[in-house]
């Protein structure tokens, strides 16, 4: 098992070209500073279902489990995720080390033919299998016909230019670091389109017994992504901390103040959004999750649920 912190550092990584480019990212940060690090890639379940839609086949935990286990048994280090896919609760034994600075966290709109949401033609379609992404884009286009799309984003890519759709929606983090960003028609206003929490922001899992890692990865934390991220995490977490809900939670910092937002769609009635935003200092991780909760309770007394 591995511990001196002099020794090569290795990350646990899931295959696709995003997760690796986010993977080789990390390794430069701590090449940079002067540690050995080496890359062990691995297969998810999450990987490998793509016939369901995530929220009915155990969500979001399906890409991260593979990655513990290596942790677990000391084949590596860390393990890189994009935070959007950890968790609220990480299992006992593991914690996150640190939040590093976020990419965009919008939502783009892609599609050959039409330059924006607004010139589809009545009835497109359009893909994305995001529970969020379809609550929203019923919001605000009732008539469309929105199809399921798995898989991972060379894959998606693909089966837009196949003409299975006129148009998906994805993360333009994504699109940006694999030098996609090309192929985004429009970018969502947060306003239009709340993003999920932790979009765009990527996060670093060790075991929690791992204190010579902890310090190391403490160096490449961004406080403002770092709390941002808290409060958005913290309201699904009060919300359930489920991915099989249509939810969105989305922070910026402004005027020194981090204001949140959220959204919960009612799949039960379509086009049903409840909305809830509050501002606050959140000078640490505490005060930023106590406004995540604060969120989290004015949603539900607009007329969210949480998940059972
Ligand atoms: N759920 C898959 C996933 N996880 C993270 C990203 C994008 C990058 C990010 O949010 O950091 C994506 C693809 C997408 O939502 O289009």
């Amino acid at each position: 098992m591995r511990s001196s912190p002099s020794s090569t550092i290795v990350i646990a990584t899931r295959e696709s070209r995003l997760a690796l480019w986010q993977a080789e990212h990390v390794k430069a940060l701590l090449e940079q500073r002067g540690h050995t690090v080496e890359l062990l890639g691995m297969t998810t379940r999450g990987d490998q279902i793509l016939d369901r839609t995530l929220s009915k086949v155990g969500g979001k935990g399906l890409f991260v489990k593979e990655l513990e286990t290596a942790l677990e048994d000391g084949r590596a280090d860390i393990a890189v995720h994009s935070l959007k896919d950890v968790p609220m609760e990480l299992p006992a034994g593991f914690a996150l080390a640190c939040v590093l600075e976020r990419e965009d966290p919008r939502d783009a709109f892609v599609s050959p033919r039409y330059a924006r949401l607004d010139d589809l033609p009545l009835g497109a379609v359009v893909g994305t299998s995001s529970l969020r992404r379809t609550v929203l884009l019923q919001a605000l286009r009732p008539d469309l016909d929105i199809q399921p799309l798995r898989g991972n984003l060379d894959t998606r890519l693909r089966k837009l230019d196949e003409g299975q759709f006129a148009a998906i929606v994805l993360a333009a983090a994504g699109l940006k670091r694999l030098g996609m960003a090309d192929r985004i028609r429009e970018v969502f206003a947060p306003e239009r389109m709340l993003p999920a929490a932790g979009q765009g922001a990527l996060g670093i899992e060790v075991r929690s017994d791992r204190a010579d890692l902890l310090a190391v990865l403490a160096a490449l934390a961004h406080t403002p992504t770092w709390l941002a991220t808290a409060a958005e995490r913290a309201v699904s977490l009060a919300m359930g901390g489920s991915c099989s809900m249509p939810l969105a939670a989305h922070a910026q910092w402004l005027d020194g103040e981090l204001q949140l937002r959220a959204e919960w769609g009612d799949q039960d009635v379509k086009g049903a959004i409840v909305h809830a935003q509050s501002n606050g200092p959140a000078d640490g991780l505490p005060a930023a999750q106590a406004l995540g909760w604060q969120v989290a309770q004015a949603l539900q007394a607009g007329g969210a649920r949480k998940a059972v």
